[in-house]
């Protein structure tokens, strides 16, 4: 998906893939370089720019801090067929899949993703290295903590706030505050469990 919107915009050129999977020769007919001890290397030939296309929140986070430590900056992946803002901030390095609508003064931390067809209305803050699966929809002034990621479809009612690392089951109607570091599900959306880990 990110090539897919990577591709469709003329100022970008592909060069590669790094992938940790030594049989992976391509993606997308787009050529695996090799793995992680590419990167330097890569960098110090001109390659400046790199997007970070990982699932894992915590995964993604932590590369995004070891690529930005090797100089390189990260590009956003912002589909052409999605809709933002003027008023609306975008950190780097996030994606922004077909369909979705960020409102006005919406804000989106770096390296989050913003599913197909997820909807952020007004004035909501997505933390660092969220990820908002396809179709979800947070009303205005929805406040969600770093890393945390909600399953597919997820509605949040408007002012509420999600603390940073909770998993929240898809279909989840999140009517109240939810704590860090939970997974919570359902209809609705009640805490299941409490984590330690991220
Ligand atoms: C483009 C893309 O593909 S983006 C990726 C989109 N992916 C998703 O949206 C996946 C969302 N993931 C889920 O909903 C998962 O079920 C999770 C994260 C909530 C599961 O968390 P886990 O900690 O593994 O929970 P587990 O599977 O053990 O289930 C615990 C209980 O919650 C229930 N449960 C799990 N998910 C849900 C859900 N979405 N809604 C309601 N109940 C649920 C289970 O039935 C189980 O109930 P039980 O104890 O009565 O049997």
């Amino acid at each position: 998906m990110v090539i897919d919107i990577l591709r469709a915009d003329p100022k970008i050129e592909l060069v590669g893939c790094i992938d940790k999977d030594p049989s992976l020769r391509s993606v997308a007919r787009l050529p695996v370089l090799g793995d992680d001890s590419l990167l330097a290397g890569l960098h110090a030939q001109g390659i400046q720019h790199a997007f970070i296309a990982i699932g894992s929140n915590r995964v993604r986070q932590q590369l995004g801090q070891q690529l930005e430590s090797l100089g390189f900056r990260l590009v956003s992946a912002i589909s052409p067929f999605s809709w933002i803002s003027d008023s609306a901030q975008l950190g780097d390095g996030v994606a922004v899949m077909p369909g979705a609508v960020i409102n006005a003064e919406a804000k989106i931390g770096r390296l989050s993703i913003i599913n197909t067809g997820a909807t952020v209305d007004h004035e909501c803050d997505i933390g660092e290295a969220c990820h908002i699966a396809p179709g979800s929809a947070l009303s205005g002034n929805v406040t969600v903590g770093k890393g945390t990621f909600l399953g597919t479809g997820t509605r949040v009612i408007d002012a509420i706030e999600i603390g940073p690392w909770a998993m929240v089951g898809a279909g989840s109607v999140v009517t109240r505050p939810l704590p860090g570091r939970c997974t919570a599900v359902g209809v609705p959306c009640r805490v299941i469990k409490l984590r330690t880990d991220d």
